[in-house]
């Protein structure tokens, strides 16, 4: 039985984490919950899965919870030093880091830091400290197994071969909403409109990401480091069905995809499962009907985002933790009127041209580099 504490359960990927433990009680229990402020949802999952601890990151609500929302055998804990309890808690196993933006980080890190599998969905752990974060998995004994569906497929085909053997990782993209949008069309986008993802139900941070591409930006960076892989080996080619996840080109010209319709429950209950493969129950590809899959190059001048993803893939240092803290501010400002869907990228590539480069920043450093980006972003333009 593999004890799980999830992180960010009540968000997408985590009611999706939810699914897959309910489908497998024998093999998965939810030893810790965790979430920010939805405390109602938070409550009921407790009701559900009698976890041991439940976290409420947001500390400033410790005063006024109402304790006897949650079951008695629920003990509650509060702010970043609940998750780093739970995620280095003696009895855990798999941590699932599903909390969004660089707030994943902390728990990403206590997990990596003490040995644990860490089925990660918040890629911004490694696009801050991508160096920090796999270094600490390797000294400690522990393993970071991705989540996110590109890298999922990555790493399922990257099993097929032998490392030396890759030519090319080739990380697919919908495009997202605007993918056949003009620029003139682009610089009118509304909130609605991008958070209306073609291919997947996703949170809202995320959704904008994909529409700007800010998300491939940042998987090129997660694979970077998950797969110690040069700039020179990645490629993103947009894929608008989104059934292949990636594919893994090997030297001999052959190329190997991993392919099935678009569900996170999958490569969750990989990550949760590996080395095995379980009975899935997530949607299945219909071989009866007739589909398509288009392959088109993407186009960095409509999404320049996607062209600093691969600048700070090579970079490295700070680069990674400024781009990420930039463009969670610019995404806010976005959601909230006070920014326009282009000036997202280009705020983001203004603050990182801005910034001094480091070598080898220490988290501390990192977590500097963040605020700094973090209120330089906010001032632009205010
Ligand atoms: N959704 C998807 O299909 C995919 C997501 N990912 C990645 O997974 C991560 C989660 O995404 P998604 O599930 O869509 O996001 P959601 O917005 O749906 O959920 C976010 C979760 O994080 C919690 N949270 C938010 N802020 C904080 C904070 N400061 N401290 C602690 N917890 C916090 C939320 O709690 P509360 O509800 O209380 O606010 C919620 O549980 C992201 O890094 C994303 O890039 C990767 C691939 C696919
Ligand atoms: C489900 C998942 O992994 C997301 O990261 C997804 O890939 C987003 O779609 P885009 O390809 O549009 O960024
Ligand atoms: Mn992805």
């Amino acid at each position: 039985m593999k004890q799980i504490a999830l992180l960010g359960s009540t968000g997408s990927i985590g009611l999706s984490t939810l699914d897959v433990v309910r489908s497998d009680p024998a093999s998965f229990q939810l030893f810790a919950l965790a979430a920010h402020r939805r405390v109602r949802e938070l409550a009921s999952q407790c009701h559900e899965f009698h976890p041991r601890y439940a976290v409420i990151a947001d500390p400033s609500l410790a005063g006024e919870i109402d304790r006897s929302l949650f079951p008695q055998e629920t003990k509650l804990l509060f702010g970043e030093e609940g998750i780093e309890q739970v995620a280095t808690d003696p009895q855990v196993g798999i941590v699932v880091s599903a909390i969004v933006g660089a707030a994943g980080l902390k728990g990403t890190w206590a997990a990596a830091q003490s040995g644990k599998r860490v089925a990660l969905a918040n890629k911004e752990s490694l696009v801050v400290a991508g160096a920090l974060v796999t270094n600490a998995a390797k000294a400690s004994g522990g393993e970071i197994l991705p989540v996110d569906s590109e890298h999922s497929a990555i790493f399922q085909c990257l099993a097929a071969g032998n490392r030396h053997e890759v030519a090319r990782i080739h990380l697919t993209a919908s495009g997202g909403p605007f993918r056949k949008s003009s620029r003139a069309e682009l610089d009118k986008v509304t909130v609605a409109a991008a958070l209306d993802h073609p291919t997947w139900k996703m949170g809202p941070k995320i959704t904008i990401d994909s529409a700007t591409m800010m998300n491939k930006a940042l998987e090129v960076i997660e694979a970077r480091w998950l797969f110690d892989a040069s700039v020179d080996e990645l490629n993103v080619v947009v894929h608008p069905q989104s059934i292949i996840h990636s594919l893994v080109e090997y030297v001999d010209g052959s190329i190997l995809a991993q392919l099935s319709p678009p569900d996170m429950r999958l490569p969750i209950q990989y990550a949760l499962s590996w080395p095995q493969r379980k009975p899935g129950f997530a949607r299945k590809m219909n071989w009866f009907e007739s589909q398509t899959m288009e392959f088109f190059p993407p186009d960095l001048d409509r999404f320049p985002a996607l062209k600093l993803g691969f600048e700070v893939a090579a970079a490295g240092g700070g680069s990674g933790a400024v781009l990420n803290a930039a463009n969670e501010v610019a995404v806010e400002r976005f959601l909230n009127n006070d920014l326009k869907f282009m000036e997202i990228p280009q705020v983001c590539g203004e603050v990182l041209a801005a910034h001094t480069h480091s070598t080898n920043p220490s988290l501390s450093e990192l977590l500097a580099l963040d605020a700094w980006a973090r209120e330089e972003t906010r001032r632009w333009k205010a």
